[in-house]
């Protein structure tokens, strides 16, 4: 389980969120909503542990997240940008991703089919679109075994049909005992019997304008 006690962040002289705790259980999802620039990526990075917040703590399965000796092979987090090797085709891309998980069982060839870059397999990614693109660095989705899934705005530049493989892929971690941590615009994505929303939004100046 994944709790979070009391965080507060302040950016450039300003309370981004102050006193914020929640607690996400196996199979459930938290979806983070907020205007831009209300700290959204930034609560992110801390759940993630790649940033520390001015108050508060974070617990994995009762141990702070910074004394945890499995904390960060529990999660795979994927930031706004992809993280796509551009030289390298999505056959390789997957490859090397393939190499940074501990789950080899499933076939490169099934998940960019998945995916939906069948007849793409060896064109380099830099040649290929933005949707393209974002499509590899969600291929990790289907590789990783980690059962926290922290994911900012994972549907930006997806067309309708990745989408609903998406969410597929969502609704199969969640049945699985996964736990998915997201924001997007698009909260429809999420079932809505296991889902909670954090609205980071109270402290924003421009809230009531
Ligand atoms: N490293 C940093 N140093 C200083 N200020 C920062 C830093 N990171 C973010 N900020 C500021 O914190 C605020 C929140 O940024 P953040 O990226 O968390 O918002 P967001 O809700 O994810 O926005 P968006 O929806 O536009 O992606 C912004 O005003 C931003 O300028």
């Amino acid at each position: 389980m994944l709790e979070a006690r009391r965080l507060s962040l302040a950016r450039q002289s300003r309370q981004l969120f102050s006193d914020v705790s929640f607690s996400l259980e196996p199979g459930h999802a938290l979806l983070l909503q907020g205007r831009n620039g209300a700290g959204k990526t930034s609560m992110l990075r801390i759940l993630a542990g790649l940033a520390r917040p001015d108050e508060g703590q974070i617990c994995w399965n009762g141990t702070a997240i910074s004394q945890s000796d499995n904390y960060l092979q529990s999660l795979l987090y994927l930031g706004h940008h992809a993280a796509v090797n551009t030289e390298l085709s999505p056959t390789e891309n997957l490859r090397y991703l393939s190499a940074l998980h501990d789950d080899d069982s499933a076939s490169i060839d099934d998940i960019l089919c998945a995916v939906g870059l069948a007849g793409y397999e060896d064109v380099p990614a830099g040649q290929l679109s933005a949707g393209q693109q974002r499509r590899i660095a969600l291929s990790r989705l289907w590789l990783s075994n980690s059962p926290l899934w922290i994911l900012d705005e994972p549907l930006t530049a997806l067309d309708v049909k990745a989408v609903a493989g998406l969410e597929r892929r969502f609704k199969q971690h969640l049945d699985d005992g996964g736990m998915l941590i997201v924001t997007t615009h698009q909260p429809a994505i999420l079932p809505e019997s296991v889902t909670q929303r954090l609205e980071l939004a109270a402290l924003d100046p421009e809230a009531d304008s």
